[in-house]
């Protein structure tokens, strides 16, 4: 493992529910040793108990963290964002990297917050890095390398899967993928409920829910064949199968998941001002 491991310092800036999962995964990936990594959140009353969760130095001093970082994960939310950049500006390392894993605020906002050169690469990854099957895309700003994505590459990459994308598009993926695990658990929720309607007990319903998600995803992620043709072949004619697609049909699932989708997506596009 030693020889896949980053050896960069990385600072985790508001280490909360993303930047907390993420430098744990990091860690636990192997891809960085937890002594390369410090993290800070904005009450002081929360670093210890956070020091101990996260078993890196959590502290509250933004500025000690950023000084001697190769990297520096932004995981504020959007609106505390550009104020933690501008503090940290005066400090940053020749040729430290910037990855913001905020929704809506560009790498040109960040850029201009920083006051330089900076480089700034833009992350929308998902919760699912919790357990290394999350889902990233990237997108680099003016100022950066293809060395420097290729580190943010291996980082997300340890924690899941990664893409890159046309900055354009990332509030598009914030209302996919970044948002997308929460459509999921309800889904799956709603799923052992039916369960439980019909008379399994709610932790086997709950079991043959998550587990019926996660072997259709790999099905398509696996096979490459369209979800339709997936679809297509659990669906016995006259059977159980379309009796439930009925039911979806009419409960209007498809365009309810589209439009989940579109909010979404133009939530990120109204909070980026
Ligand atoms: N949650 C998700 O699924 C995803 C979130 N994101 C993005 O991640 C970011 C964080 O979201 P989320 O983790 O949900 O929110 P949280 O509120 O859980 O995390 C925000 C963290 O920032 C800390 N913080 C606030 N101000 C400062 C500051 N000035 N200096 C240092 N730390 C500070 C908070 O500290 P304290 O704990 O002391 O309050 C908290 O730990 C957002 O920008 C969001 O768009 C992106 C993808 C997915
Ligand atoms: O809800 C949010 O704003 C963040 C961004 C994507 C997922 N959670």
């Amino acid at each position: 493992m030693s020889e896949n491991k980053l050896k960069l310092r990385v600072a985790v800036l508001g280490a909360g529910k993303m930047g907390g999962i993420l430098l744990q995964a990091f860690v636990k990936s192997g891809l960085l040793d937890a002594t390369d990594v410090t993290a800070t959140v904005l009450h002081e009353s929360r670093t210890e108990e956070l020091s101990a969760k996260y078993g890196v130095t959590v502290t509250t001093d933004n500025v000690e963290a950023a000084r001697n970082a190769d990297v520096i994960l932004l995981g504020v939310k959007p609106m505390f964002i550009l104020s933690v950049v501008k503090q940290i500006a005066p400090v940053l390392k020749p040729g430290a990297l910037l990855v913001s894993v905020a929704a809506s605020i560009t790498t040109a906002a960040i850029e201009g917050a920083a006051g330089g050169e900076v480089a700034v690469i833009r992350a929308m990854p998902n919760t699912p890095s919790q357990v290394l099957a999350g889902v990233t895309a990237l997108c680099a700003g003016r100022f950066v390398q293809d060395e420097q994505v290729a580190v943010a590459e291996r980082l997300f990459g340890a924690v899941g899967r990664t893409v890159v994308v046309a900055e354009r598009l990332m509030n598009a993926v914030t209302g996919l993928s970044g948002s997308g695990p929460a459509y999921v658990f309800i889904m799956i929720e709603a799923l052992a409920e039916g369960g439980v309607n019909v008379g399994l007990p709610r932790d086997v319903a709950t079991v043959l829910a998550a587990q019926t998600v996660e072997g259709a995803a790999k099905m398509v992620l696996e096979t490459g064949l369209h979800p339709a043709a997936l679809k297509d072949m659990v669906t016995t004619p006259n059977g159980t199968t379309v009796a439930g697609i009925l039911a979806l049909e009419e409960g209007s699932l498809r365009a309810t998941l589209i439009n989940a989708v579109k909010r979404s997506a133009e939530r990120a596009a109204e909070l980026a001002g």
